[in-house]
């Protein structure tokens, strides 16, 4: 018999006998029946104190400690501890300052808890010089880094250390950016050396802003000193691309749960196992985004950069809290890494039918590539950063990042569905009682996101990888209104219109009706491509013909008029639009050529109004119709004097061909 009271042994349970002090008849609880007592017959806990019992809460679990430079093999070989150790090591190695010789001492573990002390303390520098001029305060205190933490332990930090951390209706962490709502383009910074002088794309048009290796040193060195400055740091060990051969290990240091949730969320996981072979990081982020860059510092125009050592392999994030610069970061590295390979790498969205058809879809931000790729029939294999190789397609991420500015439950399934527990939901807004998020709600930004696991995607296709594409498709959000919904492109024109990367939006939805802004970004990335648009291209169109894959261009944007007259096309006749090119039967059907743009647009397509299918029948004024249209195509022709003296692969009639496919007026 347990617990309170005393037993006895006829099966009654009583306090005392006969009468109890206050003179008031005893308890007597019911008889007891068939022998067992209800509410009390489990054995006692065997816990001494409340420390004692917590501790029984948890159980040791997978080890989490990569191995420098192991093999597979050797690895099972080595101790608990000798593991611990080197883990530490390779740690502290990434967090060392380059320019003193003590700190910091790094440490496992949450600081907070006391009880739990260090059993394994690195010191970032183990040579032991005689420290002279360059001892610092540093070395006096701990960095207590917390190594690849799970969903359930990341809320629990976020939501005790980090302002504006909630959990909302259906699980998912919401949480605040800061004062960077979106990425920050103009602060990002690439060093400029002997090998990346050569290799990159510089100049007029190009992403890369260069920075010289001392200045990259500065800001590390700043970023790294921030992160030791504070009482804790996330580590992220994980991979990036899907295809085995050519994975990348990379490590992120952050200051935020968020962010170490975030990169959980869109980068690889890795298992344990592969984890404990993890070895040395092939690239580094050091995210210390909540500390600003010095703009005292040469080449720095805010207090945000973003900057880039591939040399080093290496990028640092000061000024900036939007998560968005991590993972696009990264893919800017694998926009280098990869074309050395001969792969190549794409801002696209990927998918696959039952029957193994893979589908590209690039296209700008806001375009639909997530939107799209994300469709109930087909396996989903990634929203939005691929690579193709000899083998296929593969994903880069592990995740999703959708935007969810007015989503609904009825038109996007699958993301709605996503957004549950281990999902981050960056600046929405909620109900503060029920924590009912309000999609609609822009208070905080237009670009709020939900981050996910690809998995949380009911049909996504695990590993992320596939054969060669049969379609790919081109998305511009037209809000000029003048582009068909869907045409056939020629291989010619895919690469016109791939390297034009055209969408329009509009700039500010509040304040009335404003003029849809035209942007043109080389191979619907230019933000993250690294070398000149043309070598992409030109993989492109080679890997296209081999594989006999046809190119398709979309609007998701305006029809019956630009932003304000027309309205944005519906997202269930895109998805029948999608529905026909994946199926083939969009092949089947009859085309008849438009004027200016030349696109061969299709007659009809199941479950779309026919007349839509022409721009200019859905515009009540055909002058203003044709105007747009002649200002959109002189816009086109303008962007593209940058590339004319370009040829593309070694082919030069490819080329002529390409310059011949754009508008003619
Ligand atoms: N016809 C349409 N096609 C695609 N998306 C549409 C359409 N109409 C509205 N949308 C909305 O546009 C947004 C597309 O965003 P998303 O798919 O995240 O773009 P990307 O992944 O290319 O950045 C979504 O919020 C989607 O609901
Ligand atoms: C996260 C981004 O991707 P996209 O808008 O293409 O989904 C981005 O461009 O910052
Ligand atoms: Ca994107
Ligand atoms: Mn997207």
């Amino acid at each position: 018999m347990a617990g309170n009271g005393s037993g006895h042994a006829n099966g009654e349970f009583s306090f005392g006998n006969g009468t109890a002090r206050n003179g008031l008849a005893k308890i007597q609880t019911h008889k007891k029946q068939n022998g067992i007592c209800h509410d009390d017959s489990a054995p006692p806990v065997k816990a001494q104190t409340i420390d004692e019992l917590h501790s029984l809460q948890k159980k040791k679990s997978a080890p989490t400690t990569p191995i420098k430079g192991t093999q597979g093999a050797f690895a099972s070989t080595i101790s608990d501890e000798e593991r611990q150790k080197q883990q530490l090591q390779s740690i502290s190695a990434s967090l060392a300052s380059l320019t003193r010789e003590t700190g910091p001492k790094v440490v496992k573990g949450d600081p907070a808890r006391k009880s739990e002390t260090p059993k394994h303390v690195a010191h970032a520098h183990e040579h032991h010089f005689t420290p002279t001029i360059s001892v610092s305060d540093s070395s006096l205190k701990f960095t207590h880094f917390l190594y690849n933490l799970s969903p359930a332990e990341l809320y629990e930090q976020a939501i005790k250390y980090e302002k504006g951390s909630f959990i909302t209706e259906t699980g998912a962490l919401a949480t605040l950016s800061g004062a960077k709502t979106g990425r920050s383009p103009r602060d990002k910074r690439v060093v400029r050396d002997e090998t990346t002088e050569d290799d990159l794309w510089w100049g007029k048009g190009s992403p890369n802003i260069e920075m010289d290796e001392h200045t990259f040193m500065v800001n590390r060195e700043r970023a790294v000193d921030y992160l030791n400055s504070l009482d804790k740091v996330f580590v992220n060990d994980q991979f990036l691309n899907w295809d085995p051969e050519n994975r990348i290990k990379v490590r992120i240091v952050s200051a935020r749960a968020y962010h170490s949730l975030f990169m959980h969320n869109m980068c690889i996981r890795p298992t344990p196992e592969e984890l404990e072979n993890f070895g040395t990081p092939d690239f580094t982020i050091y995210n210390a985004g909540q500390f600003p860059c010095n703009r005292y510092t040469h080449y720095m125009t805010s207090s945000t950069s973003i900057d880039l050592n591939l040399a080093r392999r290496e990028m640092v994030i000061l000024g900036t809290q939007y998560a968005g610069e991590m993972k696009k970061g990264l893919f800017s590295v694998m926009h280098y890494l990869m074309p050395k390979r001969q792969i190549l790498s794409l801002h696209s969205g990927c998918n696959m039918g039952k029957d193994g058809d893979v589908a590209l879809f690039f296209g700008l931000s806001g375009t639909g590539k997530t939107t799209l790729s994300t469709d109930h029939n087909r396996l989903l294999i990634g929203d939005d950063e691929h690579c193709w190789s000899e083998n296929g397609v593969s994903n880069i991420e592990g995740g999703c990042y959708a935007k969810c500015i007015d989503l609904s439950r009825e038109k996007e399934p699958d993301i709605w569905n996503a957004i549950k527990f281990g999902t981050v939901l960056e600046n929405v807004v909620f109900d503060e009682h029920t924590r009912e998020v309000d999609y609609s709600d822009k208070s905080v930004t237009e670009n709020t996101r939900a981050a996910y696991p690809i998995e949380y995607i009911p049909n996504a296709k695990i590993p992320c990888v596939g054969p060669h594409p049969k379609n790919v498709i081109l998305l511009a959000c037209d809000a000029f209104g003048v582009l068909p919904p869907v045409s056939k492109l020629s291989l010619a024109q895919t690469m016109y219109h791939f390297i034009s990367g055209y969408t329009a939006l509009v700039a500010g939805t509040e304040e009335g009706v404003k003029e849809p802004q035209a942007t043109f970004s080389a191979c619907f990335g230019a933000a993250f491509i690294m070398l000149h648009p043309t070598k992409y291209a030109a993989m492109l169109a080679e890997k296209m013909m081999k594989h006999g894959a046809t190119g398709w261009l979309v609007n998701t944007g305006w029809s019956g008029g630009s932003y304000g007259s027309g309205n944005r096309i519906k997202l269930p006749y895109t998805r029948k639009i999608i529905d026909a090119i994946h199926s083939g039967s969009l092949l089947e059907v009859n085309y008849k050529k438009t004027k200016v743009f030349r696109l061969e647009i299709p007659t009809e397509v199941e479950g779309v109004p026919s007349e839509i299918l022409e721009p200019m029948n859905t515009w009540a004024d055909k002058n203003a119709y044709n105007a747009t249209l002649l200002k959109l195509a002189g816009l086109f022709k303008k962007n593209f004097e940058t590339f004319t003296n370009y040829k593309i692969g070694k082919d030069g009639k490819l080329t002529e061909e390409i310059l011949a496919a754009g508008p003619i007026f």
